[in-house]
């Protein structure tokens, strides 16, 4: 079940139907001046009947990201439409993007139903915003510390060793890559690791998987709450999946709770999580907040889960389709690697003297973010975006992909160039102020640091011991992405072939693996 996209059509209607005032120049009693004609006056919106709202008018065969953003030169940066009683506020450029994420982050630091439906009993269980950072910045977080390193290290020579057994077979590498990803988050959530075909394992990619799928079709049960009381069989299988999840992460947690018992000894993200827990009743701080529940640790390793493997696992196969693509790009970064004089495998130190492959990272960040609407926001309270009113409630999707292919802050935005022109100015991290693939603010992706340390880690040892390439007669692996929970691109298959020279370092290299 999808939301189909269509031509542009016809003009607002939109404005009327939402009961939300007009423009008016005066106010109530007239006695004072006219408002500034800029003074919040509604978004520029779609067509929009009632009950459908403006779905007629959002038909396409185009991606929504895609689509949204050919809808900017109709309607501008900032425009609104109706997905069925919700009323959309669609930001295109990182002017606005910033003033939702950073400057008013909290007022948008809201999310819609679809996103809690992922928490045990629908409502959003998790620790507000702030309680919620403080636990997992401070205490452990997901951040990209030692701690973190050790595991990505262990997860990408084991690929490596998988790889390196396929005799250059052509293979796909979303599975081994969606392994390593997880075991890496299992290790940071319960400081386990699971081997191949464990069935612990197996069920935990299952339900990840299933998520994956069923949320994305799951959106038109957001626009239509009322579709709820039909047989939804996605719905159904989503509800599985979560009750899945469920049972693995209580099952965890019950373990957690048996052997935890010292403030001293922190294991992973369970453990950090139950100190601030015993913490926050030691000091009875639930009088400040709300207090901290098991439902809230559960859903906090949940969410860590939900959002940290299929991102992850995507930019490293948009990396490699692009790799395969532009094979010279490899090769640059293989040569820094040489020149960096690493016979042994890439460490994170060596992060500052491959700065071709952090280039290249940056631009499959960018041209093909993970998540190219980020996750919708919603406004708790009546604000305003730039000169437009918004009204509490509304959902506001920044277009990352808008922002990433805005012709006004990127060189040809569509060409994959993580050279020349992609170059920072000294002192900036990032070639374009419009470049938001992690979000901004309060709502700003949790795992950033881990995710950076596994693209470089994952990637650099990949090219370190293997030349990617399609198999003979096969066509390069498509560029365009399937929309859904994440950007995903299209099934391919390639060959890893051992580069020339590698066995020879290889005693060396099992030396060395102790000092991950
Ligand atoms: C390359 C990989 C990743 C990318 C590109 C990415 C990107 C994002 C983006 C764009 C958002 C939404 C921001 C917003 O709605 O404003 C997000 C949210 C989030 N990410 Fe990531 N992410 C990645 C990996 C991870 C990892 C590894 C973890 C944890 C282990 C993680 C945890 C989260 C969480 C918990 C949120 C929700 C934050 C909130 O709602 O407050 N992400 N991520």
């Amino acid at each position: 079940m999808a939301v189909s996209y269509g031509p542009l059509s016809g003009t607002n209607c939109a404005e009327r139907n939402r009961g939300l005032p007009g423009p008016s120049l005066f106010n109530n009693n007239n006695k004072k001046p006219e408002r500034e004609p800029t003074d919040e006056r509604n978004p520029p919106s779609l067509p929009s009947w009632p009950i459908i709202g403006s779905l007629l008018s959002l038909r396409s065969d185009r991606a929504p990201h895609v689509f949204f953003q050919e809808l900017q030169e109709k309607y501008g940066d900032v425009y609104s439409l109706m997905m069925g009683s919700h009323n959309v506020i669609i930001v295109n450029s990182h002017h606005y993007a910033k003033e939702v994420l950073l400057k008013k982050g909290k007022t948008f630091a809201g999310r819609p139903r679809t996103v809690n439906i992922l928490t045990r009993d629908g409502k959003d269980n998790r620790f507000s915003c702030s309680r919620r950072l403080c636990v997992h910045r401070t205490n452990h977080g997901c951040n990209g510390s030692a701690f973190s390193r050790v595991p990505v290290c262990r997860e990408a020579s084991a690929m490596c060793d998988v790889l390196e057994g396929t005799q250059s077979v052509a293979v796909d590498l979303a599975p081994e890559l969606t392994r390593a990803v997880t075991n890496v988050v299992c290790s940071l959530c319960f400081s386990s690791s699971y081997k191949r075909g464990d069935p612990e394992f197996e069920s935990m990619l299952q339900y990840s998987q299933g998520i994956v799928d069923t949320v994305a079709k799951d959106s038109l049960v957001d626009i239509f709450p009322w579709l709820q009381i039909f047989p939804n069989e996605d719905l159904r299988i989503l509800k599985e999946c979560v009750s899945v999840r469920d049972k693995l992460l209580e099952t965890k947690y019950r373990e957690h709770k048996v052997s935890y018992y010292s403030d001293s000894v922190q294991r992973d993200l369970l453990d950090a999580l139950l100190r601030a827990k015993r913490s926050s009743e030691n000091n009875n701080t639930s009088t400040q907040g709300v207090g901290l529940t098991d439902d809230h640790l559960l859903m906090t390793v949940g969410d860590i889960f939900g959002a940290g493997v299929e991102t992850t696992t995507t930019v490293l196969k948009w990396s490699i389709v692009y790799l395969v693509h532009y094979p010279e790009v490899g090769t640059s970064s293989c040569t820094d690697m040489e020149m960096s004089g690493t016979g042994r495998h890439p460490q994170l130190s060596d992060r500052g003297n491959l700065p071709y492959l952090a280039a290249t990272i940056r631009e499959v960040l960018r041209i093909r973010p993970v998540s190219p609407l980020l996750i919708p926001h919603v406004a708790v309270a009546d604000t305003s975006i730039g000169e437009y009113a918004v009204k509490k409630g509304a959902r506001v999707i920044v277009n990352l992909w808008s922002l990433h292919h805005d012709q006004r802050e990127w060189k040809n935005p569509d060409l994959f160039d993580p050279g020349e022109s992609r170059k920072t100015e000294p002192g900036c991290a990032v070639p374009s102020a419009s470049y938001l693939p992690f979000g901004a603010g309060v709502r700003v992706c949790l795992g950033e640091a881990l995710a950076k340390m596994e693209l470089f880690l994952f990637l650099s040892w990949l090219l370190h011991r293997f030349t990617l390439e399609m198999p003979a007669g096969q066509p390069l692996p498509s560029l365009d992405g399937k929309f859904g929970v994440v950007l995903q691109p299209q099934k391919f298959k390639v060959h890893a072939h051992p580069r020339p020279g590698w066995k020879a370092k290889r005693g060396g290299v099992i030396e060395n693996r102790d000092s991950f």
